[in-house]
């Protein structure tokens, strides 16, 4: 019988329970007690999801509070001294890594968060010291949830991150040189010693993540493979099977690896977007290897096309047997949200388009069905599945002969700005007359409880558009107001109106659609709802226009007009799977460049573009693909904002990601000016503007806005001091990481207030 199963579920709960829970915890309104029974009651209601659907094996350890890749600080017990010392009570300790702590005495800041892969969930970077200690928690958390599971009645497969990849992934902490990969045989007597406890608890079969098996590794990581799994597999019978996954690419180049793998049980591969590689992936495997196929995709949303899954399955049993294969989802399905069935507005043509977590829990049973009692057993439920697939291929909303018809007639030209910096400099200068160390913020201001609960009653119809209107400029006085008194020189409207950076332009846009319910996890209890794009994309109207004019009208300093960037709307919507994705990039730079120059007509001089997915959309592994990718990426960023005259101030905004290696392509987009999250990623990236002589403006942030934690004057000062060893004062900005609205406005003066003060120090300073 071939067994159907999940690599992962989203954690949040249909409408959000997680999030909600722990932002209660966090603002003191419920008790540590309630959060960890909210965290049972959710695993417990999500493995019954999977097991009614009829899933054979289903995840557990994929539960966190915070962040999957955090929770192994604890189980290993790496937690820095700076967090341990204060002998908080775990949660806390957990939470103060995750996002920080300034509460009490306690004043620390969080750990470094980057992007997992090439998506929008954020991981906590595992960060270790140069004479790292390891020990396996007292009570194991994949035991402890294999067990809560296990008297619910449910068997699971815990899931934990493999070593190769927790140390690849993992940093030395500041200050500390350790290569952490290194720490490679400290670290392997903690997974024998788990896996033993999870046998001894009951756990037949274990999975573990070696994602990294996709990336072109270095030789030190790659090697590692050997050791590592000689050891764990060494266990033998007083071990669980051990299933090692790997998703987001494929393992073709490091296929060597496998021939030292094979003592494990099974291997998961990601047939959605690698199915090439399952060739190369069987013929690798040992005589008794089961391949686990992952085909149902766990980073989107179209529903499962059943006929070329199941070609697919079927392709590995001919070569392997049926009790050799197992169907799988590509990847967790941690990337998509919970349920369908909580869209209420979506229009029935599309909708039925569509598959999230729980419809993909049935995608994978009725596919393993199909193929171990053939298509009669499920009939009914692939002639429905062809029926969709049919209809959405054939639908009119894809295709838009206006939009085709301007792409045509993009010309080489329209990617280019009018002159070179200097000039456009000395043109922008002109009008801005802007101080040393200008001083702006990324764009977002506080999105207060009282925004929230406006927006909500303009879409429930509650309050008319005009009252929204009305509320929403009131907000955009208080911000101009506040940034007044705050002195800064280059002015925001603060984002009132937009619920999020991209689902705010997916809402405006022709050929898309949105959700009302449809969350994903982003980041600790933060959610994104990834707007959907279904067809080509054109701009009906100015999107941005009326706030941004308003807000330069009632203000004395430059106002930056403020736009997400082509390859953002698209990395942070759940793309089309039927166009390449560099056709829906260019639809959606045609868009922006309108908007681009209506804002210029309307007067605003400064306009931020932001990017901060350009690097995760990079391809995973160097080479082609990258060079590919880039060429339309940076070209989309162009073609959306060469539009304007040189006077006009271009800005781009990056952060979340590791850009120290990226920075190239960054300059290659020839905004006039740059800013770009740079507080946690030490000096590693200051360096690289040396190296690339970097000629424009840049702004490296001065103080981490993901945590509560205000800074000091004096650490800005730091900062900036820091950065002076690498750029000239005349190409510097203030400003911080990233955008405010996560943040509460007291925090947020205190911190801003520390900077515009640095800023004027150095100012000060300079002008001598
Ligand atoms: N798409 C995207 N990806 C991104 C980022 C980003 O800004 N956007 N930033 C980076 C980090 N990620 C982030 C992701 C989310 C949030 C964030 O603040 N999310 C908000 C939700 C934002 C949102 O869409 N809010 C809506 C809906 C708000 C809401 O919850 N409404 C309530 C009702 C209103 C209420 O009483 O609060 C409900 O629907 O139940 C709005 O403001 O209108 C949250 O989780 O809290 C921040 C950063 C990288 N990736
Ligand atoms: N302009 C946006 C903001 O300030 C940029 C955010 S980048 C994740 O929120
Ligand atoms: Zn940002």
């Amino acid at each position: 019988m071939v067994q159907s199963s999940i690599l992962g579920f989203p954690r949040m709960g249909r409408l959000r329970d997680l999030k909600k829970a722990t932002e209660a915890y966090w603002a003191d309104k419920i008790s540590r007690d309630d959060l960890l029974a909210e965290g049972k009651r959710l695993r417990l209601e999500h493995w019954k999801i999977q097991k009614d659907a009829g899933v054979d094996v289903i995840p557990s350890n994929d539960f966190a509070f915070y962040d999957q890749v955090l929770d192994h600080h604890q189980l290993f017990g790496t937690i820095p001294e700076r967090y341990s010392k204060y002998n908080l009570n775990p949660l806390d300790e957990y939470f103060a890594m995750g996002r920080g702590l300034q509460k009490e005495g306690i004043d620390v800041p969080s750990l470094e968060m980057v992007k997992w892969f090439d998506s929008n969930y954020h991981y906590v970077k595992p960060t270790l010291q140069d004479n790292q200690q390891f020990k396996l928690a007292a009570e194991p958390k994949p035991v402890a949830e294999f067990l809560e599971a296990k008297a619910a009645g449910i068997i699971t497969r815990p899931v934990i991150l493999g070593p190769v990849s927790f140390l690849t992934l993992a940093k030395a902490d500041r200050d500390q040189t350790v290569d952490p990969i290194t720490l490679l045989e400290k670290l392997l007597p903690l997974y024998v010693e788990l896996l033993s406890k999870l046998k001894a608890a009951g756990a037949e079969d274990v999975q573990i993540d070696e994602p990294v098996l996709v990336f072109d590794l270095a030789e030190k990581s790659k090697a590692a493979f050997k050791p590592a799994y000689e050891k764990i597999g060494a266990l033998g019978a007083e071990g669980p099977r051990i299933t090692l996954a790997t998703y987001f690419g494929d393992i073709v180049h490091n296929i060597d690896v496998l021939a030292d793998l094979q003592n494990l049980h099974s291997i998961h591969i990601d047939l959605v977007r690698n199915p090439e590689q399952l060739d190369t992936v069987v013929a690798a495997l040992g005589p008794k290897q089961i391949l686990s196929a992952g085909v149902v995709d766990g980073r989107n949303i179209w529903k499962t096309n059943f006929k070329a899954a199941i070609e697919k399955v079927e392709n590995a049993i001919q070569k392997l047997g049926k009790d050799r294969v197992i169907v799988a989802t590509s990847s967790s399905l941690l990337h998509v949200p919970h349920t369908l069935a909580s869209e209420k507005t979506l229009d029935a043509e599309v909708q039925d388009w569509f598959s999230f977590a729980v419809e993909k829990a049935t995608e994978v049973v009725v596919i393993a069905k199909a193929v171990t009692e053939g298509p009669a057993a499920v009939r009914e439920q692939l002639e429905a599945n062809a029926k969709s697939v049919q209809a959405r291929a054939s639908s009119a909303r894809t295709n838009d002969p206006a939009v085709k018809a301007r792409q045509a007639a993009v010309t080489p030209e329209m990617h280019n700005r009018k002159s070179a910096f200097p000039e456009r400099y000395a043109e922008q200068t002109k009008t801005l007359k802007l101080p040393l160390f200008p001083t702006t913020t990324i764009g977002s201001f506080p999105q207060t409880k009282e925004i929230r609960i406006q927006r909500n009653k303009f879409t429930k119809g509650e309050i008319t558009p005009a009252e929204y209107e009305k509320f929403i400029e009131k907000e955009i006085q208080e911000v101009v107001k506040i940034q007044e008194e705050l002195d800064l020189d280059v002015f925001v409207h603060g984002e009132p109106e937009r619920n999020d950076m991209v689902q705010y332009f997916g809402e405006r846009l022709t050929g898309y659609v949105f959700t009302t319910h449809a969350w994903v996890q982003s980041y600790g209890s933060r959610c994104v709802r990834p707007p959907i794009i279904v067809g080509d994309i054109s701009r009906p109207a100015p999107m941005t226009v009326k706030e941004s004019k308003y807000a330069a009208s009632i203000s004395p300093k430059p106002m930056k007009g403020m736009l997400t960037g082509p390859i953002t709307c698209l990395r942070w919507s759940f793309p089309r799977d039927d166009v390449h994705q560099s056709v829906q990039a260019q639809q959606l730079a045609l868009a922006l460049r309108d908007e681009v120059v209506d804002l210029e007509a309307a007067g605003i001089a400064v306009i931020q573009v932001d990017e901060p997915a350009l690097r995760e959309g990079l391809p995973l592994r160097t080479g082609e693909a990258r060079a590919a990718y880039l060429k339309w990426a940076v070209d989309s960023f162009k073609l959306s904002t060469a539009g304007v005259t040189d006077g006009t101030q271009i800005h781009s905004h990056f952060c979340y990601s590791e850009f120290q290696d990226f920075f190239y392509a960054i300059a290659a987009l020839d905004a006039d000016v740059l800013s770009i999250e740079n507080s946690k990623s030490d000096a590693k990236l200051l360096k690289v503007f040396i190296d690339e002589a970097y000629p424009r403006h840049i702004g490296p942030g001065v103080y981490d806005i993901h945590s509560p934690r205000v800074p000091t004057e004096q650490e800005i000062k730091d900062r900036i001091e820091e950065m002076l060893a690498y750029l000239s004062p005349s190409q510097l900005w203030c400003n911080p990481d990233c955008g405010l609205k996560t943040r509460g406005w007291p925090e947020t003066k205190a911190a801003l207030t520390a900077m515009v003060n640095a800023a004027k120090y150095f100012r000060q300073k300079y002008s001598q």
